[in-house]
């Protein structure tokens, strides 16, 4: 008898809950600007993360924070390919979170095994060209307008239905470029363009998303919609939240978490998942 093929993406069985840790490949405020510092840093915090249990690492080096100032194309690229080169060297599972299509480039030469792409490779017109050549499994997260003006005034008919419609337009699009739905994962894009409301809609509403045939990613760490209900929590004193957002996803079995705080989210997956006692 034919042994029934786990269902996988970028080689992880989806028939289990992963957690994704997050790397902000920024300078190193207390470096002279050398560069060497930030690589060395980032690399050996994502080993740390990847020691705690988490399966894949993303590897940033914009930050999306409305109102930053932009980094260069050139600049990003500075930042993350040293750090993905030497964590895909070691073999580890790494995720490029940019929306710029020579970023990917980049990293998918340095050895990047996923894209991550907020605008769901719709931010850059290269972005599914490049994507669909790449072969690579494809992360489409959904965002509303731009991260400097999104949380302005968001607006839905319905924002679990409108998002989904979204999702399943850019999975189409995907497929029409010849990336197959199964190296698709999508994701809702908590806090991309959503009031507290629509962000509670979409986190009880998660399981609607499995419609769409792909794995989920949810990504609610230390987002300001934890901030919203306990407003004494500024960004570092949201684990709490973090990880019963995570747990929450869990238990609408989206199949990967991206988070800062691996080893607390892990334990947490872990106990929730032990007996499903949650
Ligand atoms: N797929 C996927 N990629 C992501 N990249 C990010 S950046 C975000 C943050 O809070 O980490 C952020 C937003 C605004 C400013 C800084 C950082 N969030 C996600 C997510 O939720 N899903």
């Amino acid at each position: 008898r034919l042994m029934a093929k786990r269902p996988d993406y970028a080689g992880l069985d989806m028939a289990s809950c992963h957690v994704m840790g997050i790397i902000n490949v920024t300078p190193d405020s207390f470096s002279d600007g050398g560069d060497y510092n930030t690589t060395e840093q980032s690399v050996a915090r994502a080993m740390a993360m990847i020691e705690q249990g988490a399966s894949i690492i993303d590897v940033g080096g914009e930050s999306t924070r409305p109102g930053a100032d932009t980094v260069s194309e050139d600049e990003e690229i500075n930042r993350v390919v040293p750090v993905i080169r030497e964590l895909a060297s070691k073999g580890h599972v790494v995720s490029i979170d940019t929306r710029h299509a020579g970023v990917m480039e980049a990293a998918i030469e340095a050895g990047a095994a996923i894209i991550n792409d907020v605008t769901g490779l719709e931010g850059d017109e290269r972005s599914m060209e490049v994507a669909a050549a790449s072969g690579k499994p494809v992360m489409l997260m959904h965002m509303q307008g731009e991260p400097g003006t999104m949380q302005a005034d968001p607006k839905y008919d319905c924002a679990v239905l409108d998002i989904y419609d979204y999702l399943l337009d850019r999975i189409e699009s995907c497929e029409r470029a010849g990336i197959s739905r199964d190296r698709i994962c999508i994701d809702p894009g908590i806090g991309f363009g959503k009031t507290l409301s629509h962000n509670l809609e979409l986190l009880s509403r998660l399981a609607i998303f499995h419609g769409l045939g792909c794995p989920i990613l949810l990504g609610t760490s230390r987002k300001s919609f934890i901030g919203k209900i306990d407003p004494k929590a500024d960004p570092k004193q949201r684990l709490g939240g973090s990880i019963a957002s995570a747990v929450n996803g869990w238990r609408h079995g989206v199949q990967m978490i991206r988070v800062h705080d691996v080893p607390e989210t892990v334990q947490a997956i872990s106990v929730a998942s032990s007996t499903s006692i949650v």
